[in-house]
């Protein structure tokens, strides 16, 4: 077995499977682990990602299992560590972005590393340390209004900084844009001055790619996924557009989806425009005591044959918050994960082989019910979002695992498409 060049930690899993997907982009062979694997890696990659599920545990919790991932990964041998986190940098007041870095800082003994959501491909670009999402800042992008991290402020310095004790400052674009060697001499500054976390600015792939040689030195590296695609060149990798080829997609076709991100609210609304078959759950019905998932699962059984089924919970924010004053947010959220996940796992028992996922949580929630351990990165359906195909319940399932926000509007149809 070779040494492990990436060893890579993601907060959840729908974003472990975009930083894969980057990296095998950008020409690396990578396995993603659903948590921290029991023994040490049976296959020969380049890069391996710990999906986690800790973007909203208590912070306490989120750090213990990142280090368990860090001790993991440094046992495989890896060389760099990347943390991934959302390209919207969701996070609540506590953290977890700023103490899981920190506590990663501390234990491989670094005194400096960079911070920065920046993936434009789809469009989140960061400028003056401020975060866009398309035309718009963060705040006013809908991810304010986010079930469990509503994210109100777009400065990510001051972000990072109320969560971190370490001071936090800036690598703006006027530096990233001279390239590597004026980035690696404002690092240098940087430090000097007493800065351990600099939030990098990049408007571009091309900022990305320019940057990444300065990040070779780096121990810990922790971003969206933006810039995976510059860290494998560092290793001698080339970009490959092709994706590693998974085994032909048959079987029966489903969505799930409880995300309530704008992107996957259009997603929904264009399902059932086009006459896809597809049924609402209600979280109150839940709480009321309603076995939701059985009757999701009694309207699907039938229709499967005839073409994909969506169960969602995906609803508008006005929606979302009437509920959340009624259940309470995490609860809610936990409530309806669970029924979600409870419908994945019947739908596969049901011979559902090819399934979308639709949301972060709910796709750790899906993941975990379906018993998976590892997942091989296929082709991309939009950027951020590969199909993947794992064992699941003893039988091999493509699955894709959606970020809210991914995905153009005719994501639940396009995908079965692509693995057509
Ligand atoms: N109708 C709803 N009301 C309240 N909470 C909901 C509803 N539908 C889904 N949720 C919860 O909202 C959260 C959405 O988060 P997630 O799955 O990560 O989606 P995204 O990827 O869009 O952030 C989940 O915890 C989910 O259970
Ligand atoms: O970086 C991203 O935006 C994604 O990879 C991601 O982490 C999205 O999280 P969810 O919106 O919760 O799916």
């Amino acid at each position: 077995m070779g040494k492990l060049l990436l060893g890579c930690i993601a907060d959840d899993f729908t974003g472990a499977t975009d930083l894969a997907n980057n990296l095998v982009r950008a020409g690396m062979r990578v396995v993603q682990a659903i948590g921290v694997p029991d023994g040490p890696l049976a296959a020969d990659v380049d890069a391996v990602v710990v999906a986690l599920k800790s973007r909203t545990n208590p912070v306490d919790e989120a750090v213990a299992q990142s280090l368990a991932a860090l001790r993991w990964l440094q046992g495989q041998g890896a060389h760099q560590i990347y943390f991934k986190y959302c390209s919207t940098f969701d996070s609540t007041p506590a953290g977890n972005i700023g103490p899981v870095t920190e506590a990663l800082m501390d234990a491989l003994g670094t005194e400096f590393t960079i911070a920065t959501p920046a993936f434009p491909d789809n469009k989140r670009t960061v400028f003056k340390g401020y975060l866009f999402v398309g035309d718009v800042l963060l705040s006013e992008s809908g991810m304010q209004n986010h079930p469990l991290t509503p994210m109100a402020d777009p400065n990510l310095v001051r972000v990072m900084q109320s969560q971190c004790r370490r001071k936090v400052g800036l690598i703006d674009h006027a530096v990233v844009a001279r390239g590597a060697a004026a980035v690696t001499e404002r690092i240098a500054q940087l430090k000097a001055e007493g800065v351990a976390i600099a939030i990098v600015d990049a408007v571009s792939n091309d900022d990305l790619l320019r940057m990444g040689p300065a990040l070779a030195a780096l121990p810990l590296v922790t971003a969206g996924s933006g810039v995976a695609m510059a860290l494998p060149a560092n290793f001698g990798f080339a970009p490959s557009p092709a994706a590693s080829v998974l085994p032909f997609g048959s079987g029966l076709r489903a969505v799930v989806s409880g995300s309530c991100s704008l992107a996957t609210n259009r997603q929904v609304q264009d399902f059932i425009a086009r006459g896809g078959a597809a049924l609402a759950i209600d979280p109150l019905r839940i709480a009321d005591g309603a076995d939701v998932a059985a009757e999701a699962l009694a309207w699907a059984t039938p229709l499967l044959a005839r073409g994909p089924v969506l169960v969602y919970s995906t609803a508008d924010s006005g929606a979302v918050k009437s509920v959340q004053s009624r259940l309470g947010a995490e609860e809610a959220g936990a409530m309806v994960e669970r029924t979600i996940a409870s419908i994945a796992r019947g739908l596969v028992e049901r011979g559902v082989r090819q399934l979308v996922v639709a949301g972060g949580e709910t796709s750790g929630a899906c993941v975990q019910a379906l018993g998976i351990t590892q997942m091989q990165i296929g082709p991309q359906i939009d950027p951020g979002v590969p199909w993947c195909h794992a064992q699941a319940l003893g039988a091999g399932l493509h699955i894709t695992l959606k970020s809210g926000n991914f995905g153009g509007d005719d994501f639940f149809t396009r995908a079965f498409e692509v693995l057509a």
